[in-house]
């Protein structure tokens, strides 16, 4: 990040979580500082419990798209945590969520009912590392193209319509073809019944592929730099290659061809929902030719950089919640690591053992215990001197 030019920090961020018979915890209440802090216990203890609580917390569902029952705590009927969220100029607010199974998630802001907290301008945007997420560099061109229109939305709210447009125009189409097929229509005669639909999917298709390639060119350069400081040996390159490139006329030829397989197969099968975001290192696809911790560097290189590109263009870092990070990270990497996020913004960290992040035990650096049931700070966090 350019310091210079970057606009003010407005970044909401985490001031203090309490939780109420939530998975393993009966009952806690922390105290949230503004910089890195590091969250030890055993196996098990419930670590990645409280980065969940966290993230409920400020959403309203899981990253693990686990269900209330899964959520509220064994033998309890409900479950219940809040964060309070502090704002630089804004002042604090708080956000709680009610689980009850079977019932609808009771959220409020500031005691007030609200429908949903994704809008709330308080709530904080939170990034989140979490073993399973490998899969976004490892797995199918699917996972990246759901994260990467995440990111969109992250840096142009406006563009959730544009996606909204394609989604609705692909759905629509695709029924088309099914009805079509079920007809044994002839390709000459389904042209004409296709044309409204091709031109509109044509137009929702340039602009979700305008909106994507934007914040791909925003990303490449803040991913690349994150990862040389993380220590990723070689050029890491962020990449979106769409399908069909070109304007909407470029798009129709392309459905024009797609078409007699289309009407075979009821489905179409050229646009933004077959695109790819490559993720390679000096031109290689990192997938296949990156070790684990390479990859895992991939992926935190992405997100870092990601946070880099949303500060910069919305004055808002996300927070990040980081569960199991260290993992197949060297010494020096996770010295490389541990300086990046004691550099700028809130950051969460889970580790078995506090010992694994270097420099734990500064005082700058917050510190939670966690033993099963209960979580406990030590230390309260304080923003690095570090600009
Ligand atoms: N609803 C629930 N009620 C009680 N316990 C639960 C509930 N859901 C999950 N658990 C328990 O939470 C524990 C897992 O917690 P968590 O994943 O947070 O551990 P962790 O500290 O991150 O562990 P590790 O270091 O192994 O990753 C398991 O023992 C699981 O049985």
């Amino acid at each position: 990040m350019e310091g210079g030019d970057a606009p003010q920090d407005r970044s909401p961020r985490l001031a203090a979580l309490r939780l109420r018979d939530l998975r393993t915890y009966e009952e806690a209440d922390l105290e949230l500082g503004p910089g890195l802090t590091v969250v030890s216990g055993p196996n098990g203890a419930g670590k990645t419990n409280l980065l969940e609580a966290a993230y409920v917390a400020c959403t309203g569902r899981s990253f693990r798209a686990a269900g209330d029952r899964e959520l509220v705590r064994r033998g309890r009927d409900a479950a219940h945590v809040a964060v309070e969220v502090e704002r630089p100029g804004f002042g604090r607010a708080t956000f709680t969520v009610g689980l009850v199974p079977g019932d609808r998630r009771r959220l409020r802001v500031d005691g007030a009912p609200v429908d949903g907290l994704l809008d709330h301008p308080s709530r904080p945007l939170l990034s989140v590392f979490l073993p399973d997420r490998l899969a976004l560099v490892k797995g199918t061109p699917g996972l990246r193209r759901a994260h990467l229109d995440q990111v969109v939305l992250a840096l142009r709210p406006a563009a959730a319509a544009v996606r909204r447009r394609y989604v609705d125009a692909l759905r629509q189409r695709n029924a088309l073809l099914g009805q079509l097929r079920a007809r044994e229509v002839s390709p000459a005669a389904a042209a004409t019944d296709l044309e409204p639909w091709d031109r509109a999917l044509a137009d929702a298709a340039v602009a979700l592929t305008g909106a994507r390639a934007e914040a791909v060119a925003l990303l490449a350069d803040p991913v690349a730099a994150r990862a040389e400081e993380l220590g990723l040996a070689g050029e890491l390159s962020v990449e979106y290659r769409p399908r069909v490139a070109g304007d909407a006329e470029a798009f129709r030829a392309a459905l024009a061809e797609r078409r007699v397989g289309d009407l075979e197969r009821g489905f179409t099968h050229a646009g933004p929902h077959r695109d790819e975001l490559a993720l390679r290192r000096d031109g290689r696809a990192i997938a296949r030719f990156g070790s684990q911790g390479e990859q895992r560097l991939c992926l935190l290189a992405l997100l870092l950089g990601e946070a880099d590109a949303l500060q910069a263009e919305t004055g808002r870092r996300p927070v990040l919640l980081l569960d199991d990070v260290m993992s197949e990270l060297d010494a020096t990497r996770r010295e490389r690591l541990v300086a990046v996020l004691r550099a700028g913004g809130q950051a969460l960290v889970t580790v078995t053992e506090a010992a694994h992040v270097p420099h734990a035990d500064d005082p700058g650096v917050g510190r939670v215990e966690v033993e099963p049931g209960h979580a406990r700070a030590l230390r309260v966090s304080t923003i690095a001197e570090v600009a």
